[in-house]
């Protein structure tokens, strides 16, 4: 479905991104995982387009979104992003957060785009609180509100820019759930995390990132258990001292 090919990103001078190579098929729950600073999020706002990429190639269904000409506001419309920082309008209620983009990036009829946020507020036990605006609720049921958003945009696949990373420690069990049922139900995903239970519990591909480059990408498993890159290595040895 979505094929990255020695995509790059350069800031001035800095080389954020270094030949990038990955491939997404449908139903995959990819998480990326690295240290602070290793790109994961240049990364992940590469594959929607918030950074434009120095060079690569992004390939949607086998045609090159980054090419001249290509439809860029249709693949954005199928590309989901949930951010840390929630990003919901604080001026809207839960259910006018979910429904606007549907009517004015979709064209949807309001209708429509209220039956469709209904569905997916329920879908992340939101539906008590439609009514209610961003001030007023928790961070992890703004974040259970900001994927119900995404979702209702129906997306083919979903990215999460560390989801969970904004929230307090009790409220990060609620967010995964939602996560693992949305994995259990066959929505692709890319997950940026610091989350490495979700990563090696839920996800079927890890990427391990470290100075911009992929040092390791393989299935949880092996890649927890039997890494074979020196710096994954180094980097789960310090993650388990934790
Ligand atoms: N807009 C920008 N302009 C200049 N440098 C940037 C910009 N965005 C990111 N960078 C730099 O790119 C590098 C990678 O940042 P990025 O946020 O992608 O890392 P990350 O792995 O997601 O880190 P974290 O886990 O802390 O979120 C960092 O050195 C960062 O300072």
């Amino acid at each position: 479905m979505l094929q990255v090919r020695h995509l790059s990103k350069t800031f001035g001078t800095h080389s954020v991104l270094k030949d990038i190579d990955f491939t997404v098929c449908a139903g995959d729950v990819i998480s990326v995982i690295g240290a602070s600073g290793s790109g994961k999020s240049t990364l992940l706002r590469c594959i929607n387009l918030l950074e434009s990429p120095t060079g690569g190639q992004i390939l949607f269904h086998g045609s090159d979104i980054l090419e001249h000409g290509n439809n860029v506001p249709n693949y954005r419309s199928k590309v989901g992003m949930v951010f840390q920082s929630f990003n919901l309008f604080h001026n809207m209620s839960v259910l006018r957060n979910c429904e606007i983009g549907q009517e004015k990036v979709l064209k949807r009829k309001k209708d429509l785009a209220r039956e469709n946020a209904l569905k997916y507020l329920r879908k992340v036990g939101m539906a008590p609180y439609i009514n209610a605006y961003p001030h007023q609720l928790s961070g992890g049921q703004k974040q259970r509100v900001a994927i119900a958003r995404a979702l209702a945009m129906e997306p083919e696949v979903l990215l999460f820019d560390e989801p969970t990373s904004a929230l307090d420690p009790e409220m990060v069990g609620e967010v995964l759930e939602v996560m693992r049922t949305l994995a259990r139900d066959g929505m692709t995903m890319i997950v940026v995390t610091h989350e490495m239970a979700f990563a090696r519990d839920v996800s079927n591909h890890v990427i391990f990132m470290a100075d911009g480059v992929i040092c390791e990408q393989r299935d949880p498993q092996r890649l927890f258990q039997a890494p074979k890159n020196k710096r994954t290595q180094e980097f789960l040895l310090r993650f388990l001292a934790h």
